[in-house]
């Protein structure tokens, strides 16, 4: 696991982006895409650049279950507006959210990652050490599954709809096997209110009840993390 501490969260999605390319020039065209707030500076670096996406892959960690993608809080909205629209890529898969039917959207979902091996998988984590919407307890070999939130993840991102009583209960989420199985994880981790989870990941014991702990066990792990979410390390 590579650690690197950075000035800011500008410095560090920098940094994320200039790995990015280099994987891209070593022939990487897979990238697992992620959302939240973690990733928007990467987003835009990448949209300000002369990078092609034309070419690239993207496969999204997750989807929030029963709301459209033409909802502002869907995970495909927000693909769209920050990357997708000024850069679209060859092809772009993120889970069915409108799909009921859990067992369809996960043996698709499986089927994607398996067709796709992912090259590059950006990373933001939750409060709680989760990747993905992968919640403490989740099984470290898990696949695409659908979750039920945490309270803790519930009200976390809660600041994106107008009370936390709107955000969804349930989500579609590649599983933790998934994400490991990915050649490059970059995670980024920003702000004192990731500190505690950052240190956890990275100097705690291997436990399902921090997701991201098992990021230690990878190959190829970078994390970028601002002076903030590193100030527990
Ligand atoms: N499913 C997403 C995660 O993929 C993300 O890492 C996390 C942190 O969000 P933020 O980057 O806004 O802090 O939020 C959500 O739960």
């Amino acid at each position: 696991m590579k650690v690197l501490v950075m000035k800011n969260k500008e410095e560090a999605s920098k940094r994320a982006f200039e790995l990015l390319l280099a994987d891209i020039k070593n022939g990487g065209h897979i990238l697992g895409l992620a959302t939240g707030s973690t990733p928007l500076d990467l987003y835009q670096q990448i949209v300000k650049s002369d990078l092609d996406c034309s070419k690239l892959i993207s496969i999204n960690l997750d989807e929030y279950v029963g709301i459209a993608p033409t909802n502002p809080q869907s995970y495909h909205y927000f693909m769209q507006h920050n990357l997708f629209d000024q850069k679209p890529f060859m092809k772009s898969f993120i889970p069915d959210g409108m799909n009921f039917n859990a067992a369809e959207v996960i043996k698709h979902y499986n089927q994607v990652l398996k067709n796709y091996p992912i090259d590059t998988q950006i990373l933001g984590i939750g409060t709680n050490g989760h990747i993905g919407f992968n919640e403490p307890g989740t099984a470290f070999d898990s696949q695409t599954h659908q979750v039920k939130l945490t309270t803790a993840t519930i009200e976390a991102n809660a600041r994106f709809f107008a009370s936390a009583a709107e955000v969804p209960q349930k989500a579609y989420t590649m599983g933790i096997g998934s994400i490991m199985k990915a050649k490059h994880i970059i995670l980024l981790a920003f702000g004192k209110q990731k500190a505690a989870a950052l240190t956890a990941t990275i100097n705690g014991p291997l436990t399902t009840e921090v997701p991201a702990s098992i990021l230690q066990s990878h190959p190829n792990v970078t994390i970028l993390a601002d002076q903030a979410a590193a100030s527990k390390l």
